[in-house]
């Protein structure tokens, strides 16, 4: 073999060997990956973590998807002659936005569904609605009505360990009945949250469309590798964190006090993101910490 070929192949074997301590200590552990934003628009990104997503299931992971689409779902409201209106960062959804979202929101979890099998490992999609999953109350935003918004009550995950023991990959759209069975539709950043928390999963994985979690949101070079918890509140407070973050940030702190042993913000907008996270020794975007956890774990 070409000396440059051997240094070729003796850079895969390592980086397989730096895989291992991470394959044990994740292995048979479940993993919720939040799939959202714009790494869902393109579809070539939408196929590496999909590729990601499987590539853990099959070295013995149990990675669960919880699934987004609100920018499919605004595209759908305008094509219906509606505007889109968010407030607080939840999408105002009267009963004909609630019929749109539902019927995007399970259109691109099948879309999901079809990426996993083509790749040959069996996937299956629900709502919050199945096996009743999900359970929610309407959720007011500043006392404000805002509709059909479903805030979580109650999770039931005994549906997904039923999937996850016959070896199928779950993928979960936000979507949630009340007491009398009325349809809501969630949050993805509280849905993936609150499953997480509910599986007590090892890891939580929220890939978006940012680097991470930024002290300066106009300083590029503020990129914040680790926070813990009470870290993370202290910047919630300085005001420096807006829009979407706000309740993604909240979602982390919720997470990891509830159980989840390591929560990161990942750039969904990075090829592998989720892969370089997990298998490298480098980590990527912003890891969220419990106070005990020694920080650097990555060292
Ligand atoms: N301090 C901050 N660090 C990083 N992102 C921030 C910060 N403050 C506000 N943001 C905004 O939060 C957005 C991420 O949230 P969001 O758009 O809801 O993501 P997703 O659609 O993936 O759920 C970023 O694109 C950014 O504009
Ligand atoms: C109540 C509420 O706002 N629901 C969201 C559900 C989808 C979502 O959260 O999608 P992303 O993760 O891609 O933003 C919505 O209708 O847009």
């Amino acid at each position: 073999m070409e000396e440059k070929n051997m240094a070729e192949v003796l850079e895969k074997a390592e980086v397989l060997i730096e895989a291992l301590p991470y394959i044990q200590r994740f292995n048979r552990k479940i993993i919720v990956v939040k799939y959202g934003g714009s790494a869902m628009i393109d579809e070539e990104l939408k196929k590496h973590v999909i590729q990601d997503v499987t590539l853990l299931k099959l070295v013995g992971f149990k990675p669960i998807i919880v699934h987004g689409g609100g920018k499919e779902i605004s595209k759908w409201v305008e094509k219906s002659g509606m505007e889109p209106v968010f407030i607080n960062g939840l999408r105002k959804t009267d009963e004909a936005t609630m019929e749109i979202a539902e019927m995007v929101l399970n259109r691109v979890g099948k879309s999901l569904v079809t990426l996993v099998e083509e790749l040959g490992v069996k996937a299956i999609s629900i709502s919050g609605k199945d096996g009743g999953l999900l359970k929610v109350q309407k959720k007011y935003s500043q006392g404000k009505d805002i509709g059909y918004v479903g805030e979580i009550t109650e999770v039931d995950p005994k549906i997904l360990y039923d999937l996850l023991e016959k070896d199928f990959l779950p993928i979960v759209c936000p979507i949630g009945l009340d007491e009398q069975f009325d349809t809501y539709n969630i949050n993805a950043d509280d849905a993936a949250c609150a499953i997480a928390k509910a599986v007590q999963a090892e890891k939580l994985a929220f890939l978006t469309d940012i680097e991470g979690v930024y002290k300066d949101p106009q300083d590029k070079n503020s990129l914040i590798s680790e926070l813990t918890v009470n870290e993370a509140k202290e910047l919630l407070a300085s005001g420096n964190i807006g829009g979407g973050m706000l309740p993604k940030l909240n979602s982390c702190i919720d997470a990891i006090m509830n159980g989840v042993s390591r929560v990161h913000i990942l750039d969904g907008r990075i090829a592998h993101c989720l892969l370089l996270e997990i298998f490298t020794n480098k980590g990527i975007g912003t890891a969220i910490l419990g106070e005990k956890e020694t920080k650097f774990y990555h060292e």
